[in-house]
């Protein structure tokens, strides 16, 4: 049964505000509004609602801070944290401050109404508690939805020792929700200590994540600490967790049930005081299925999923990562550079088939590569080479796909039938290819065999091709 309460609605958008008390109020909840840090402080001098929800940039303040007060000295209010500034920083902050939801505008109305139930279900069973905050920069940029949704998973977790289980695609920034785990928690003045299953010889993987003592095995000459005594008290990224062979996960499940781990070849037991993150790009469960993974080491390890999309998945972010990237090279004492408006679709175009890291390699090669201050698209093209113009929408003119529509109207107006005809594909190619040749031909003084390389064919094509088009030569 739905239950409802007093409701504190913090925004200074007029129409926001509107909406989400009308529907607040449709739910049965009764809604009082403010639109600045001086009415909500006016309406809390009032009475405290059940749940409070209030938009971070407020004209006379941060919605933030006024949380961070409030949920201090009431630390049995559940707060709703609204923001247009979809970063990882404000959904960190807004659970630092002790919030109880973080949701990204633009929103769903229906979220929002979800968000009021659990946290008047909630109530004051408990809300995380305030952390200070110092000014720690926080390294993942983006901000389209499938991030929003990684950080707010991302925020949840910091402050616990949940193990987390990141999945992705290479180069999506596994390793970077790892590490801003670990930087944003508690664990983070102690070591953040990554071991990758891939990288080491099956063999050694053992001795490297629980340490051996002198004589363990052949060539282990003196006692060796390993990764998870190195990462006491921190976070230990385990990546590439789909390799791990199979005694090594028999291991690590006795350690995650136990607290404790042995050394090689030692009698010496250690409690393992480390938070788990784990990486991997390939599908673990299906790994599950297949046998090539502990079904029990899976559970364990999947507490709290989080999946990194792909790059093409989330274009939006591009051309802001792209900017960082560049600002990254310059600050790193490469040439500044920036991208116009149509390198950046060029980019915003491409499939990016190594992700993040492959745009970060990219935009270092054009900060030293590129002649101008500003890189064009051509230069992007070249650099992406044949890629990009086969595989990006973006990439073509735009006065050519205007063309092209404008054309089909045209047709569909003189001659509606010929859209249905089966000529189609023919016509409107026949329509670009022959000024594109003609161009050519004219460019290279009408050498054929120069026209037929600029064009990447063969001379015997572009000839079949004129001959096809009446054109003269
Ligand atoms: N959201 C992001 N914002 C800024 N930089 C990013 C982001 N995601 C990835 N990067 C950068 O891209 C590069 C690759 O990221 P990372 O090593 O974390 O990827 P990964 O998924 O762990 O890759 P692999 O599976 O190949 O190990 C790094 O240099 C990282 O700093």
């Amino acid at each position: 049964m739905n239950r409802t309460g007093n409701i504190l609605v913090v925004d200074d958008d007029n129409a926001i505000r509107t909406v989400i008390a009308q529907a607040l109020r449709r739910d049965g909840h009764r809604v009082t509004t403010a639109a600045s840090l001086g009415e909500c402080d006016a309406r809390l001098a009032s009475g405290l609602p059940d749940v409070l929800i209030s938009d971070v940039v407020l004209p006379d303040g941060n919605g933030l801070d006024m949380v961070g007060r409030v949920t201090k000295a009431h630390p049995g209010l559940p707060v709703i944290v609204l923001s247009a500034q979809n970063t990882l920083t404000t959904a960190v902050r807004s659970t630092e401050v002790g919030a109880f939801e973080y949701l990204p505008k633009p929103f769903d109305l229906d979220v929002l109404a979800r968000a009021v139930q659990s946290a008047l279900a909630r109530g004051s069973a408990g809300v995380a508690e305030p952390i200070d905050e110092g000014d720690r920069e926080l390294p993942l940029i983006g901000r389209s939805p499938a991030m929003q949704d990684v950080y707010r998973v991302i925020a949840r977790v910091v402050s616990n020792d949940l193990t987390v289980l990141v999945s992705g695609e290479s180069g999506t920034g596994k390793e970077l929700v790892a590490r801003a785990i670990h930087d944003l928690g508690p664990r983070r003045h102690a070591p953040f200590v990554a071991i990758n299953m891939a990288a080491i010889p099956r063999e050694l993987i053992e001795a490297e994540l629980f340490g051996h003592e002198r004589g363990a095995f052949t060539g282990a000459q003196a006692r060796s600490a390993g990764r998870f005594e190195q990462a006491a008290g921190g976070t230990l990224f385990l990546d590439e967790i789909g390799d791990m062979p199979m005694e090594a996960q028999t291991r690590l499940l006795r350690v995650l049930q136990s607290g404790e781990f042995t050394t090689v070849g030692g009698a010496r037991t250690i409690r393992a005081d480390v938070r788990i993150v784990a990486a991997t790009n390939k599908d673990l469960a299906l790994l599950v299925a297949n046998g090539g993974f502990r079904e029990d080491l899976f559970y364990r390890l999947n507490v709290v999923p989080i999946s990194l999309p792909a790059l093409r998945a989330r274009r939006q972010d591009i051309a802001l990562l792209a900017r960082h990237f560049l600002d990254r090279a310059a600050e790193g004492g490469l040439p500044r550079k920036q991208l116009d408006a149509p390198a950046t679709a060029v980019l915003e175009g491409y499939d990016w088939p190594g992700n993040v890291r492959e745009l970060e390699n990219m935009m270092r090669r054009m900060a030293v590569l590129s002649r101008d201050d500003t890189i064009d698209a051509n230069e992007v093209r070249a650099m992406l080479g044949s890629a990009a113009t086969a595989s990006s929408p973006a990439a073509v003119d735009p006065g050519i796909a205007a063309a092209v529509r404008a054309r089909l109207e045209r047709m569909a107006i003189e001659e509606p039938a010929a859209l249905d005809d089966g000529s189609l594909y023919d016509r409107i190619i026949g329509e670009v290819e022959r000024p594109l040749i003609e161009a050519l031909l004219e460019r290279h003084g009408r050498n054929q065999l120069r026209a037929a390389r600029a064009l990447g064919i063969n001379r015997n094509t572009l000839r079949k091709r004129l001959d096809l088009l009446g054109i003269d030569f």
